[in-house]
């Protein structure tokens, strides 16, 4: 089974239909959408904003099914210099908890500096930062090195930072771009990665831009159009799952 996992029902509309017809189950309160493509299950399910829901959603999807990969979609917001515009498309390389650490005069220290893992598996100690899969990468790039690449004005690969305040000023934005190198922001990205690296589950991302982290200005902001961008990659990756491998 592949899981899908978005914010909000806006960001799955086209999914649902894709997918359809669906059974609509109840996991824990929420509803899970199961449908199938080209002989695979697909689970879609909505976690809410924000990184607790984010966590509990994927820890109540991975305990009762514990599907094959992890593909989280939906809205982000790009950074300034990411080259990013409403509309285009990004995939994360990495997922990056963008505030946790601390604020001292001296500027931010992330969980490593204050030697405060926020996860273990075994040995591994996981602090700010969490990889996206390598061969779900691989199959996006692949899907991108396909004719499927001219229907995305602008694909970008790179990392996404997670936040708890949405950056509503530039300052914020640039601070943050330049501190973690990301690509984009959004509210639930490395909390649903952190559990999947805890249960050693594929975790990828894939965002369609919504907005750029400006001075907030709601107006220039397009939900429908990041929200479409994500979902339209996401169909194109599930129907092309099997023409590329699917592990290490
Ligand atoms: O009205 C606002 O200022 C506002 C702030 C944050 C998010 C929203 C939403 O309605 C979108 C929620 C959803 O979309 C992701 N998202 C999209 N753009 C951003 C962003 O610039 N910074 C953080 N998250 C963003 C997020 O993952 C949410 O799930 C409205």
């Amino acid at each position: 089974m592949i899981a899908l996992l978005a914010a909000v029902p806006l960001e799955t509309s086209l999914l649902r239909r894709f997918l359809s017809p669906c059974e609509v189950r109840n996991c824990g309160g929420r509803e899970l959408y199961l449908g199938s493509r080209l002989g695979r299950s697909v689970a879609l399910m909505h976690c809410g904003v924000g990184k607790v829901n984010a966590a509990a959603a994927t820890t109540l999807l991975l305990a009762t099914y514990r599907p094959a990969a992890v593909i989280v979609l939906g809205c982000g917001g790009a950074f300034p210099g990411s080259g990013l515009g409403v509309g285009d498309l990004a995939v994360a390389s990495e997922e990056i908890y963008g505030d946790e650490g601390a604020l001292t005069p001296q500027g931010f220290l992330d969980m490593e500096a204050l030697g405060l893992p926020l996860a273990r598996r075994g040995t591994q100690s996981f602090y700010n930062h969490y990889p996206c899969c390598p061969w779900l990468l691989e199959k996006v790039r692949n899907l991108f090195n396909s004719p499927a690449r001219e229907r995305f004005a602008q694909v970008a690969f790179g990392p996404f930072v997670t936040v708890s305040t949405c950056s509503g000023t530039l300052s914020r934005g640039e601070a943050l771009a330049a501190r973690t190198g990301g690509l984009c922001e959004n509210m639930e990205g490395a909390a649903v990665a952190q559990i999947c690296a805890l249960h050693d589950i594929p975790f990828l991302e894939i965002r369609g831009i919504s907005n750029l982290v400006e001075d907030r200005d709601l107006a220039r902001w397009d939900l429908k159009a990041g929200a479409e961008t994500a979902q339209r990659a996401v169909q194109e990756l599930l129907n092309r799952w099997h023409d590329s491998k699917e592990s290490a």
